[in-house]
């Protein structure tokens, strides 16, 4: 079964559609890069799959069946300028929050979810800022947090909305380090990004949106000059030869 199905899926904000009749399946255990221009309806696309915002028609599903009922399989890095980051709170609760499908929303998390949440903190190299605020550390660094959260959620799908903006080469390394390694434990990787020219080395596969589905299928297939035109219209930037499928 697939790990996610969108079906003729329309999103409107004030009667406006920003998303229109968008139809996809994604395979499973694959990086999937998804593309396309400012305003192309990329992070509204992932809010629906969240049932964050209300759809004019359409279905989803995760493996099979509504989100609802697999939110438990889903972890969610938000954009970064999305977040209140003068929420009082350190690096390890952020972290923690990642477990509360694991802990149950009443209840004080164990020993056992406290380790965990250190081990990711490790894993994206933050275990001495534990104990910091959110709102004292730097946007590389707060969104390696967003990552260890992520990561301690043991989700089967990750929805990451530009995880490489605003981080310097070293972190942007070690999230797709990270990401490859998610994907070598079967996990499905959905990743909002712009910077074309890394497409073809970060992605298996991608999904080319503006408004509408322009292409979705295996990066070396669907990678190509032609389809990016179609997808950015007049304003696709230089890109070299290496960057596309010929
Ligand atoms: N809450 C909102 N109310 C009204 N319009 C909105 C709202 N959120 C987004 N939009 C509009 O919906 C369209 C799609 O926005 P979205 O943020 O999904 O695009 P995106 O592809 O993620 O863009 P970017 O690359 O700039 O992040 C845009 O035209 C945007 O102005």
């Amino acid at each position: 079964m697939k790990p996610l199905t969108v079906n003729q899926l329309t999103v409107a904000y004030q009667r406006q559609a920003v998303l229109e009749d968008v139809s996809f399946s994604v395979p499973e255990g694959k990086l999937i890069g998804i593309i396309g221009p400012n305003g192309a309806g990329k992070s509204t696309l992932m809010k629906a799959i969240l049932d964050l915002i209300p759809r004019v028609k359409g279905d989803i599903s995760i493996y099979g069946k509504p989100y609802k009922q697999q939110r438990h399989l889903v972890g969610y890095v938000p954009q970064r300028g999305s977040v209140d980051w003068d929420f009082p709170t350190n690096a390890l609760d952020v972290v923690l929050m990642g477990r509360y499908g694991h802990i149950g929303l009443w209840k004080r998390p164990r020993k056992e979810d406290v380790a965990v949440a250190m081990q990711c903190l490790e894993k994206v190299g933050m275990t001495s800022y534990a104990k910091r605020q959110i709102s004292q550390l730097s946007g590389g660094q707060q969104q390696r947090v967003f990552l260890a959260r992520a990561l301690a959620q043991d989700a089967s799908i990750y929805l990451m909305d530009e995880p490489f903006v605003g981080v310097d080469a070293a972190t942007e390394k070690a999230i797709i380090e990270l990401l490859n390694e998610l994907k070598a434990k079967g996990k499905t990787v959905l990743v909002v990004h712009h910077d074309l020219q890394t497409v073809r080395d970060y992605f298996d596969w991608v999904l080319l949106l503006n408004k509408q589905v322009i292409a979705a299928g295996p990066t070396e297939e669907v990678f190509t000059y032609e389809n990016l035109q179609k997808t950015y219209g007049g304003k696709l930037a230089f890109l070299s030869p290496q960057h596309v499928v010929r």
